[in-house]
């Protein structure tokens, strides 16, 4: 038996020629936040649909609990514990926010006791009975976090959940997130903004045309050439 969640081996996607995600191996354990770091376009978000099995591996192998689920519907991992949040906003138009969180819960399996909680810990308290279109951008990601957190999930996979947000926001969400970990709740955060990621996560993972070019503690991350000249650029050497 394993304690970790999910074990991602040799993972490959590839579009044609285009090798989007080339080889990554990732571990998401209880307790802990991943991060993956990576300029647009090196493939973070295909790693994630290849997890959550929206996209067909090319290459590789994918567990859950020890166990390979790489030809699994995507809809089996809800139940199996696994939610996710998309880099763009995906609520339902035609239902309140309320109802946004209870769906995600329902539909995955789970009873609707996850949403009242959810909404609380989320702070969207005040606008659960608003329309998705009525929200700023920033409340409907907090919505959308909502929605994944209802269904009371053992993994958590965030793709750029702070981003359109103002900084006193994102700490929030970090603190939220934070405390999800001291739950014991497996996380992989996708973001940009770095500082936020090294004050958020444990381990980070820096992504470059489908691969892995740097792994380790945040510091270690951010400190390595490799990640400077790949991501952080200028601005990364102006936090030195
Ligand atoms: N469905 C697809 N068909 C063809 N190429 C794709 C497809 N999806 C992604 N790609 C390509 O794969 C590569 C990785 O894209 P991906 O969106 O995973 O990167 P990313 O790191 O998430 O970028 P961003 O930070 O902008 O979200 C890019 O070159 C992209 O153009």
């Amino acid at each position: 038996m394993t304690s970790d969640v999910l074990v991602a081996e040799d993972v490959a996607v590839h579009y044609g020629g285009i090798k989007a995600v080339d080889g990554i191996d990732l571990t998401l354990t209880p307790g802990r936040i991943c991060g993956l770091l990576g300029p647009n376009g090196s493939g973070k978000s295909t790693l994630l649909a290849a997890i959550t099995r929206l996209v067909p591996l090319t290459r590789g192998r994918l567990l859950l609990d020890g166990k390979e689920y790489h030809r699994a519907a995507p809809a089996s991992l809800a139940k199996r514990g696994v939610a996710r949040t998309f880099q763009t906003v995906r609520l339902l138009p035609d239902l309140t926010v309320l109802e946004n969180v209870q769906v995600g819960a329902d539909l995955h399996g789970r009873k609707a006791g996850g949403a009242a909680e959810a909404i609380e810990r989320t702070g969207i308290g005040d606008v659960v009975s608003a329309w998705p279109g009525e929200l700023s951008y920033g409340m409907a990601r907090r919505v959308e976090i909502a929605r994944a957190l209802a269904m009371r999930p053992r993994l958590l996979l965030l793709d750029e959940p702070t981003a359109g947000m103002n900084q006193a926001e994102r700490k929030e969400i970090s603190a939220l997130l934070r405390d999800l970990r001291e739950e014991g709740l497996a996380q992989l955060l996708v973001e940009h903004d770095v500082q936020m990621m090294v004050d958020t996560c444990d381990d980070l993972v820096a992504m470059n045309f489908g691969a892995v070019v740097a792994r380790g503690t945040p510091h270690e991350v951010v400190q390595n050439a490799a990640v400077r000249e790949a991501y952080l650029g200028k601005r990364g050497r102006a936090h030195a």
